[in-house]
């Protein structure tokens, strides 16, 4: 369980709008969250996916926000363009293995989901479930996730 509250910023591109509203409210009314922002898109604005992606994760890499989720019809398109900002592990993941591993693993800060590919009511509970969980540095894992930033030195 996590003890310190997250900073978490959300986006979405029109396919994920929906859920994106529902998800946001659910985190707002967790109190394992302290603040949420919301890069967009809006009702009234439209914006493709790569920019809202790249945008929320520059917020998680400069440090602003501890974690960023995002939704787009398959979860795919959002990862891929978090994954360019260097320092970010974004990872697309509809079950709850998947998503407790994203963290327990590869200390992803980026969660994608797909609005075209689960219902809500999983989504919302994968959300929920993903709040609670906290990347253990001393695990076996912290050095697999170092080599993957190794590469990014080139
Ligand atoms: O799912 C998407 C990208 O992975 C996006 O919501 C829709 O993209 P499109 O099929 O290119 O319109």
């Amino acid at each position: 369980m996590s003890e310190k509250k997250l900073r978490i910023v959300i986006g979405s591109d029109e396919a994920g709008l929906d859920y994106k509203e529902v998800l946001r409210k659910d985190l707002e009314a967790d109190d394992r969250v302290e603040s949420v922002v919301d890069v967009g898109i809006s009702r009234s604005e439209n914006v493709d996916y790569p920019h809202i992606a790249v945008d929320a994760a520059r917020k998680v890499e400069s440090g602003e926000a501890d974690r960023a989720l995002l939704i787009c019809g398959t979860g795919l398109g959002v990862a891929i363009s978090a994954n360019k900002v260097a320092g970010i592990r974004a990872v697309t993941a509809h079950d709850s293995y998947s998503v407790e591993r994203s963290v327990l693993s590869n200390n992803a800060q980026v969660l994608c989901m797909g609005q075209r590919v689960i219902g809500v009511e999983l989504a919302r509970r994968l959300a929920k479930e993903w709040l609670g969980y906290v990347f253990d540095p001393s695990s076996a894992s912290a050095a697999k996730v170092d080599a993957i930033s190794g590469y990014e030195k080139g």
